[in-house]
């Protein structure tokens, strides 16, 4: 990316998606390239798929912004006389206003047509005007192919995450390629000083001579420190790029990947993507420069057959020699490497999981469990550790010995050739340094294979973790959104990953807009299935889902779960205050409209009298609350976002009958509002406020009718029982 993309321009801020309060807002300039180029897009998906709070001060960010409705910006620094005009329309960014578009370019008339998004006027104005009003760098918008094939998951599309930004950064490797070469061209100036010393300063006395040499050899050296400096800061520069647009696609993909197909879970997936620790770590680290400068070797070789002939063959020699050995010792490795990069997810899953579950692992008394789990797995990966670097041990100090021979071998052939005067005493020392030389990047050639197998280990393994399939694609491609909250299930059947039997089984059920419908059943009969695929957050195997007569999928997620709440049986809360949990899903909304969703949770009077109020810290997880203030809280935040429909599951299962009474009558008042609620309970109180019962019996609707319907049949039944 251009440096120009960076400079201070001009900042349209993006109003915070308010969920509720009106649809959210994106930058007109979105809106006109949207328009332009056929892509419906909704603001609220549009935001689901960036960074919260993200300002359009530059070019870089509007062309993020651009990617999201499946169109390519990219910056270019050039003077907008020059470009061609099939690249029209561009986005130019002004000085001192928002960005412009440049829609026409007539040259000989010296004469650009320009429109301002936010006002859709369209102006001419002189070219010689136009350049003193814009930053430098021009986007160019073109339409991303790749993301109009409807690719599903980041390895599908055609920029691959890794190698994708590593690949944009081609000019930095190959400014890293030339210091290197100057790098290496550079180290010939110590060898050949020292020879010319020896061989002509001291057994003339030429004293200028020896002065003029060493300034020369001094300015080498500078230039040489300078270099490996530009090298250091350029390596960073690349390392800090690729770092954050890999760190964005992997958090991104562990977001969207989608909850059935997530292998090894929630501690798996963040020892996945820690894991990108050990192909950072080996592109930024000494051992990669150093198989940059393995690509010189040759011309060090052909200098030293220059100055001192058949020796150079003792270094080209032990090349072979070293990379045998290095290649023999990776063997073992590799066998060890695979295991302990599992044997440190399972380290990572047992802290993970203890932590989290801590109160549990206490009040059951299973400290003791825990810690053999602990004990046995970091004994696992110590013993895979030591024999890697038994390993690794024996190809370094067996390349060190190696070097060593060379250099004997270097002298005593020498000394022979030194006595029948086929070389100079200066020639055989300059070619010890320069066998050093060469050999010093093969002296980590092990220890970069080795560290190398690991990256790769850990590339193959995020591999797969970015081709899992996600929820939400790349692009937005819908401008739909669920304005009624009709739901209908059609012959819905899902059954779980290695599950036996369906938790859905041929489900049928509707839900009419503003309806109330209870979903009863016993447990395991599949109501809080039925709820996840409602909100969209598994997919059936078979049938259909419709949501406002259209098929669920054809909705955008962002845009299907702010017109769908689903409220999990054990609702998360995040470590922080309050407000910070509440407004999670609708940033930015204000404080009168969080108290609002509070009132309808019930939780009104009690965050009024916190001292605190909305500021109050609910600790980890909200440890600092109550169960049933947890829920509660979970169920505000929900209202908050203004869905047309709310799949409650088990909403008061946490709270006392005061509490319960409380919120049920609130709910009531959200529902004559609009609100259609679907609530999965084994309550009778809460089931009390449905007029429609809908009981569920392994994954079937095996009663569906009017409440009182529904308990005369269930009762009758009960009576048979009884009976029977
Ligand atoms: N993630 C999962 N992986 C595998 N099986 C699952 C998963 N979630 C649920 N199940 C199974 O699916 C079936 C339906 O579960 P579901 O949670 O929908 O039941 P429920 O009716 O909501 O029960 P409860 O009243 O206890 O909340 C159960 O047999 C359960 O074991």
């Amino acid at each position: 990316m251009s440096e120009a993309g960076r400079t201070a321009g001009p900042a349209v801020h993006l109003a915070e998606p308010a969920g509720g309060a009106g649809p959210p807002d994106v930058p007109a300039v979105l809106g006109w390239f949207a328009r332009e180029f056929d892509r419906p897009f909704s603001a609220a998906a549009v935001l689901a798929r960036l960074p919260g709070g993200l300002e359009v001060t530059d070019l870089d960010a509007l062309a993020r912004m651009l990617g999201t409705i499946g169109l390519r910006a990219r910056i270019v620094l050039r003077d907008p006389a020059r470009l061609d005009p099939a690249v029209l329309p561009c986005v130019l960014d002004q000085r001192d206003g928002g960005p412009l578009i440049l829609t026409g370019l007539d040259r000989k008339a010296g004469l650009a047509g320009v429109t301002d998004p936010e006002t859709g006027v369209e102006t001419e104005i002189r070219l010689r005007d136009l350049r003193r009003r814009i930053a430098t760098g021009i986007l160019l918008v073109t339409r991303d192919t790749g993301a109009t094939r409807g690719a599903s998951s980041d390895a599908a599309r055609d920029r691959h995450w890794f190698w994708g930004p590593v690949r944009a950064n081609a000019g930095g490797w190959a400014q890293l390629f030339v210091a290197a070469l100057l790098l290496n061209l550079l180290s010939l100036a110590l060898p050949l000083f020292v020879m010319n010393v020896y061989d002509k300063v001291i057994p003339n006395l030429a004293f200028v001579t020896l002065w003029t040499l060493a300034l020369g050899v001094g300015i080498a050296l500078a230039l040489d420190l300078v270099l490996r400096l530009i090298r250091t800061s350029l390596l960073d520069r690349i390392g800090r790029r690729v770092d954050l647009a890999v760190a964005a696609s992997l958090f991104r993909q562990a977001m969207g990947a989608r909850l059935l197909s997530r292998p090894g879970g929630a501690a798996g997936i963040a020892a996945t993507i820690r894991d990108f620790e050990t192909v950072r770590e080996f592109f930024a680290s000494a051992s990669f420069v150093a198989v940059i400068d393995l690509a010189f070797v040759g011309v060090f070789i052909a200098v030293l057959f220059l100055i001192v002939g058949p020796i150079a063959l003792v270094p080209l020699l032990a090349l072979p020699a070293i990379l045998v050995l290095a290649g023999i010792a990776q063997i073992p490795i590799a066998r060890a490497a695979g295991r302990a990069q599992e044997m440190s997810m399972r380290r990572q899953t047992v802290l993970a999981e203890s932590l989290s579950g801590i109160e549990t692992v206490k009040s059951l008394g299973a400290e003791p469990v825990m810690q053999r789990e602990w004990e046995s797995a970091v004994a696992a990966s110590a013993q895979v550790g030591g024999r890697v670097r038994f390993w690794s041990a024996v190809a370094t100090n067996g390349t060190m010995l190696i070097q060593q021979g060379v250099s004997v071998a270097i002298i005593v052939w020498g000394v022979f050739l030194v006595s029948d005067g086929r070389i100079t005493i200066g020639g055989l020392i300059a070619a010890n340094i320069l066998a050093a030389r060469i050999l010093a990047p093969m002296g980590l050639i092990a220890q970069t294979l080795f560290r190398a197998q690991y990256a790769f280990i850990s590339l193959a393994a995020l591999n797969r973790f970015m081709a899992l399939p996600v929820d939400q694609p790349r692009t937005v491609a819908h401008d739909l959104r669920p304005g009624r909250g009709a739901v209908e299930l059609r012959d819905v059947t899902l059954t779980f990953p290695d599950a036996r039997s369906p938790a859905l089984d041929g489900l049928s059920l509707s839900v009419e807009p503003g309806e109330i419908v209870a979903l009863l059943g016993k447990v395991g009969s599949g109501k809080s299935t039925t709820g996840k695929v409602i909100a969209g957050l598994i997919a059936p195997d078979a049938g259909t889902v419709l949501v406002d007569g259209i098929a669920l999928d054809q909705y955008d997620p962002a845009e299907l779960r702010a017109g769908i709440g689903y409220l999990p049986q054990e609702p998360e809360l995040f470590t922080g205050t309050l407000r910070e949990n509440l407004v999670l899903g609708a940033p930015g909304a204000p404080d009168a409209r969080v108290m609002r969703a509070l009132y309808f949770a019930g939780l009104d009077e009690t965050v009024a009298a916190l001292p605190d109020g909305l500021d109050h810290y609910v600790g980890e997880q909200g440890a600092r609350l109550s169960g049933g203030q947890r829920q509660a809280v979970a169920l505000a935040r929900l209202i908050l976002r203004a869905p047309r429909l709310l799949f409650l599951d088990e909403p008061t299962n946490a709270m006392d009958q005061a509490m319960e009474a409380g919120v049920i009558a609130r709910l009531r008042e959200l529902n004559a509002g609009g609100t259609g609620l679907v609530i999965s309970t084994h309550r009778q109180s809460l089931a009390a406020i449905a007029g429609r019962l809908v009981v569920l019996d392994r994954g079937r609707a095996v009663l569906d009718g009017p409440r009182a319907e529904v308990l005369a049949r269930l009762q009758g039944q009960a009576a048979e029982r009884v009976r029977g």
